[in-house]
């Protein structure tokens, strides 16, 4: 069964960098088969790793839904062939799946189920899935990706992004999954003084700091794969640490 690490967090305080990080770590140290799971909505973990985007599991759906005539052996064929040959995006050390944008209109409820199976499949295939959520947990509180055994609440050094990781935790709490352990990443910040009341108020273990980095702003601007950050870059280095309290 593949290790699940899942991040989570409020929207622009750092969870698909700290998860690229995460899984440059795990490849680069040989640690085991990795499979990167984008279940944010609005995905650019692809973008951070480098990776081409054609082919998500909403796109499957749309697909499907448009297939009127098909009867649900023949959509199943098609779904496990597209998930296997487009979804999961292959590359050196690891792979991709992206979730992509959830439609609510129509059912989508025969699609959406042979994927979670598709998903489900893939656990004995890999040794970890790190998981870029966003902040509502939507496939975590829908089953698509079962228990979790490492949370990482992302935030950044404002007092909103605490809050909304401590909020965030206690959503993760109410839903109907096992959570192995939690902790909280604060990035972007040098010092936590200022914000140990908060912090504590949380719940969550602070697991590590992720100070601002300039040369991953920089790769950022110009597009460049944080994969080929330097081992010396102040982030690589925090989250190597922070690696290396969590994959004991
Ligand atoms: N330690 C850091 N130092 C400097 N810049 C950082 C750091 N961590 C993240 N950033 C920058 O902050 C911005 C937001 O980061 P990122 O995309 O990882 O956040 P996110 O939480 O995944 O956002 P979203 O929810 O919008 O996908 C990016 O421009 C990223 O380069």
């Amino acid at each position: 069964m593949a290790k699940h690490i899942a991040l989570a967090g409020k929207g622009g305080t750092g969870k698909t960098t700290v998860a690229s990080l995460i899984i440059k770590n795990l490849v680069a140290g040989n640690k085991g088969r990795v499979l990167a799971v984008d279940a944010d909505p609005n995905a650019t973990l692809h973008e951070a790793l480098g990776m081409e985007l054609t082919c998500t599991l909403s796109d499957i759906v749309e697909t499907v839904k448009e297939q009127k005539s098909a009867d649900d052996s023949d959509r199943e064929g098609y779904i496990k062939t597209k998930f296997t040959e487009e979804a999961l995006i292959r590359s050196d050390g690891y792979d991709l799946l992206v979730m992509g944008p959830s439609r609510q209109a129509g059912c989508y409820c025969f699609p959406n189920a042979v994927l979670k199976n598709c998903i489900i499949q893939l656990e004995n295939d890999y040794d970890y899935m790190v998981i870029d959520n966003e902040a509502g947990l939507e496939h975590i509180s829908r089953g698509t990706i079962q228990d979790v055994d490492t949370m990482l609440v992302i935030s950044d050094g404002s007092v909103k992004g605490v809050r909304a990781a401590g909020r965030i935790y206690e959503l993760a709490k109410s839903l109907a999954f096992d959570i192995g352990e939690a902790y909280l990443i604060i990035t972007k910040i040098n010092d936590t003084a200022l914000l140990q009341k908060e912090i504590e108020a949380t719940g969550l273990e602070l697991l590590g700091i992720i100070p601002y980095d300039t040369q991953l702003t920089e790769y950022d601007l110009y597009g460049k794969p944080l994969l080929d950050l330097p081992e010396d870059s102040p982030a690589v280095k925090a989250v190597r640490e922070i690696c290396d309290k969590i994959f004991v």
